[in-house]
């Protein structure tokens, strides 16, 4: 189940496509929750070609994820989990990582499917991570979405309309 108000998460075929995932390390065991997510939404999308490339942490994840899609991965997928501390740090982590995989999907064309879990609490996270009593499955949802949107994007007809020509 998502978020209130989420649609059915869309599973279509993604057959040859080239999809990347960049992973952060901070909270293991909602994590392995996020991976596991990914790996069933790209399976049942028929997805076979997939990489995976872990950060230290969440804020790392622009730089891989810009890469990735700069050696021509056809989605990238980010997943980390930054749960609030004591500080304002959590704000300029989220902050960061956020803004900067809008960045790569906008600048590079390769669409970025938004597995970051921004919590108050670890136990938020697990009920996201897709695990055993969990309410969510955002790493399902994650990947899902990011080859939903490479094959609209595929299907985009190139033409450019007369209003596009300055
Ligand atoms: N507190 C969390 C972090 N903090 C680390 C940063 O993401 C970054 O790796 C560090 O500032 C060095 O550049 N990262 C998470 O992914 N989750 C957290 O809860
Ligand atoms: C979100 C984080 O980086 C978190 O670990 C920071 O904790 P704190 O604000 O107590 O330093």
């Amino acid at each position: 189940m998502s978020g209130a108000g989420a649609p059915e998460v869309q599973v279509v075929d993604g057959t040859g496509l080239r999809v990347g995932v960049v992973a952060a390390t901070w909270h293991a065991e909602v994590m392995g929750g996020l991976k596991d997510g990914v790996s069933r939404a790209l399976s049942a999308c028929g997805v076979t070609d997939v990489t995976l490339l872990e950060v230290p942490g969440s804020f790392e994840l622009p730089v891989a994820a810009a890469r990735m899609a700069a050696a021509g991965y056809d989605a990238v997928v980010a997943l980390g989990v930054v749960v609030r501390g004591g500080t304002p740090h959590f704000d300029y982590v989220c902050a960061g990582a956020t803004q900067g995989l809008v960045e790569v999907s906008v600048r590079t064309g390769v669409p970025v499917g938004f597995g970051l879990l921004t919590c108050d609490t670890v136990e938020q996270a697990l009920d996201r991570a897709g695990l055993p009593g969990s309410s969510e499955d955002k790493g399902f949802e994650a990947a899902a979405a990011a080859v939903a949107t490479a094959g609209a994007l595929h299907h985009l007809p190139t033409h450019t309309p007369a209003a596009l020509i300055g």
